[in-house]
């Protein structure tokens, strides 16, 4: 008989060590944490109480902070840890994993710098090893919670995502396809932005229909970009798009919308990241995607904004105040 299927998680954060408990349901799975006492809490206490306070993760979960032995092991390679620290992760394991292990991606920013998206960072340190992605309205807590959520497994070669599939997938966590894996990628990283936009209106305490167009039109700046470099617009219809979107600026939990409300609150962006503990892409990722929308010479208002306010050149109250000074185009007009 095969042995199973062995699939290694990188980051121990909210999400990597959620994706690292379901997939131990379905195989033998390692989490890769660089902090040793995590690793030790993980493997010996079933718990990861930094990131996921109480709740109980599965006994086969195992967990190291040695990162060679980590690629050792690894049938399947899940990355999740923050965008700016993607590669310096993977290159000292460019030589450590074995030939043509698929890589996914739980990564939702741009890298700084070099406008990169995380499976294109992953691709250039990991070459010759298939590179996709594993993405949708998944916030950590509810999922670690067992409540029921999808995803979707992004890859170009659809057989590669087939086999995939079964590793992630439980009774309340359906797995979808795609090969699209630019829109799916891109619809995780844009919606980060718009959520801090969100967090902005439930600062303000601004009206339902206003959040409701902040969406809408940021749902349409989001396929426009996308549509610009390559991606389908179809995808940003989907839980990659739409769906993470309305996830993430709809929940009081996502890090992105808190930031956002604490800007709203008057806290400085230095104040906002450090008071919220975690990672919160959109911050960096604004005025990176900025430059990408020069470059493809397309207009994305509501992330200039954003842009603008987490860089300290703008406060909320004047980004929403300035709504009214936009003049209206026509709402068809996606590229
Ligand atoms: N938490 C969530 O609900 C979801 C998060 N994501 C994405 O997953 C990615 C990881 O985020 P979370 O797990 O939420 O973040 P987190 O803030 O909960 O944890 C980040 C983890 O990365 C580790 N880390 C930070 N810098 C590192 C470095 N230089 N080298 C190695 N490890 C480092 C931290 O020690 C921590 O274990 C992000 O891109 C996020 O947007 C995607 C879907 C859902
Ligand atoms: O990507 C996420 C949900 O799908 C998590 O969003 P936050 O990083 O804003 O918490």
């Amino acid at each position: 008989m095969a042995r199973a299927i062995r699939v290694v998680v990188l980051g121990s954060g909210s999400w990597g060590t959620t994706v690292a408990a379901l997939s131990a349901r379905n195989t033998p799975t390692l989490v890769w944490s660089r902090n040793e006492e995590t690793a030790r809490e993980i493997s010996t206490e079933h718990r990861n109480r930094r990131y996921l306070g109480e709740r109980p993760l599965p006994e086969s979960l195992r967990a190291t902070s040695d990162l060679v032995e980590a690629a050792h092991e690894a049938d399947v390679l899940v990355v999740g840890v923050p965008s700016d620290a993607v590669r310096e992760t993977l290159e000292p394991i460019a030589d450590e994993l074995r030939a043509w292990v698929p890589v996914v991606s739980l990564v939702k920013g741009l890298e700084p710098g070099t406008r990169l998206r995380p499976t294109q960072v992953m691709a250039e340190c990991l070459p010759g090893h298939p590179v996709g992605l594993l993405a949708g309205p998944n916030l950590a807590g509810e999922i670690a919670d067992g409540m029921a959520a999808a995803a979707v497994v992004a890859m170009q070669d659809d057989a590669v995502a087939a086999a995939l599939q079964p590793l992630f997938a439980t009774p309340r966590f359906r797995v979808y396809r795609n090969t699209d894996v630019l829109g799916c990628e891109l619809g995780g990283i844009l919606k980060n932005i718009v959520a801090i936009a969100a967090g902005m209106a439930e600062g303000l305490s601004v009206g339902d229909n206003t959040r409701a167009m902040v969406l809408s039109r940021g749902l349409a700046e989001m396929t426009r970009l996308g549509e610009a470099m390559g991606a389908s617009p179809r995808t940003f219809a989907g839980l990659t798009g739409m769906g993470d979107l309305i996830a993430t600026c709809m929940s009081p939990s996502s890090r992105n919308r808190r930031v956002g409300e604490a800007l709203a609150r008057g806290m400085t962006i230095e104040e906002a990241v450090d008071a919220l503990g975690q990672v919160a892409e959109g911050v960096k990722t604004a005025p990176t995607v900025l430059e990408l929308a020069r470059e493809y010479g397309v207009e994305m208002p509501i992330a200039a904004e954003v842009a603008a306010v987490v860089t300290g050149q703008r406060t909320p109250t004047d980004v929403y105040r300035g709504l009214r000074r936009v003049a209206p185009g026509d709402e068809e007009d996606i590229v």
